[in-house]
C-alpha cells in the first residue's frame, strides 16, 4: 500500500467515529497523559485544533489550563512552505482560518515562541508505529519545524507526543531521513513510549554533550 492509500484509509476510519465515541476517547487520552511526567513536567505545551476527524485534545487543553500551563497553537509560517510557528493561545485569542481551513491565532511577534523552547508538543497524526514513525497530512511541517532534534543530539526538547486513536497504529511505517521520531503516542488505550531504531536512538542514550 502506498503512503497516499494508507492516509486515505486511516482518515476515512477516523471520520467514521461517532461524536460520542470521539468525546469518550478524547477524555481517555487526556486521562492517560495528565498522569504522566511528560505532562506534569511541562510548562509550555503546544496542542492543535482538531480537523476532519483528528483526535480531540480538548479535554487535555482544559486540564492544562486548570494546571496553569502555557498553551500554544501551530501557525503556518509566512514565506516558508513547510515550517510551523507556535503562537500563545488563551481563551480570548481570536482565530483565523489558514489556507487549509484550520483556525489559527494571528501572528504577533511577542506571542511567538521558538519551537525549541516548548516543553511538550502534542502532534496530530494520521498513522504511527511503535518506533515513533509518524504519518501526517503530507506537508512535512512537524519534521521541518523540529529537525533540530535529529541534527543536535543533545537537544532533547521539546518532547513530541502524538495523539491518535488506537486503530491508527500500523506495524511499520517507512522511515525517511528527515523524519523526526515521536517520543510517545497517547491513544484512548494508554500511553505508548516509542523505541526508535537503535541507530536512530539519539534521545535515550547517554550523550557526552548532553
Ligand atoms: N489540526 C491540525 N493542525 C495542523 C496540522 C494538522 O495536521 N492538523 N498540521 C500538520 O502538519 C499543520 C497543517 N498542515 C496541513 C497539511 C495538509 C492539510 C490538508 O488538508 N491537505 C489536503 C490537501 C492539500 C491541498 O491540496 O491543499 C488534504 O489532505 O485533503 C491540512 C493541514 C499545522 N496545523
Ligand atoms: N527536511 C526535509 N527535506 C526535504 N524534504 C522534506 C523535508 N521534510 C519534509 N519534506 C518533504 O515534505 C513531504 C511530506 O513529508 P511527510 O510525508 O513526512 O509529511 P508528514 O509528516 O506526513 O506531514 P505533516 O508533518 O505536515 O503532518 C515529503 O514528501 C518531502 O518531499
Amino acid at each position: 500500500m502506498t503512503r497516499a492509500d494508507l492516509r486515505r484509509q486511516l482518515r476515512a476510519r477516523r471520520l467514521a467515529l461517532s461524536p460520542a465515541e470521539r468525546a469518550r476517547h478524547a477524555r481517555a487520552m487526556a486521562r492517560h497523559l495528565i498522569h504522566h511526567p511528560l505532562f506534569s513536567a511541562a510548562r509550555r505545551i503546544a496542542v492543535y485544533l482538531p480537523d476532519r476527524g483528528e483526535a480531540d485534545p480538548g479535554p487535555l487543553v482544559r486540564a492544562a489550563r486548570a494546571a496553569g500551563k502555557d498553551l500554544y497553537l501551530p501557525v503556518l509560517a509566512p514565506l516558508h512552505p513547510r515550517l510551523l510557528w507556535f503562537v500563545a493561545w488563551e481563551p480570548h485569542t481570536p482565530l483565523i482560518p489558514n489556507r487549509f481551513g484550520i483556525p489559527e491565532p494571528p501572528v504577533r511577534r511577542r506571542r511567538c515562541l521558538p519551537a525549541r523552547h516548548l516543553d511538550l508538543v502534542i502532534t496530530p497524526l494520521v498513522g504511527f508505529d511503535r518506533r515513533g514513525n509518524r504519518l501526517g497530512m503530507g506537508g512535512g511541517f512537524y519534521d521541518t519545524t523540529f529537525r533540530h532534534l535529529n541534527r543536535h543530539r543533545h537537544w532533547r526538547r521539546p518532547h513530541l507526543v502524538g495523539m491518535a486513536y488506537a486503530f491508527q497504529e500500523v506495524t511499520a511505517l517507512p522511515h525517511a531521513s528527515w523524519d523526526v521520531p515521536l517520543h510517545a503516542v497517547v491513544t484512548e488505550q494508554g500511553l505508548i513510549t516509542c523505541r526508535p531504531h537503535p541507530e536512530l536512538n539519539t534521545k535515550d542514550c547517554p550523550c557526552p554533550t548532553g
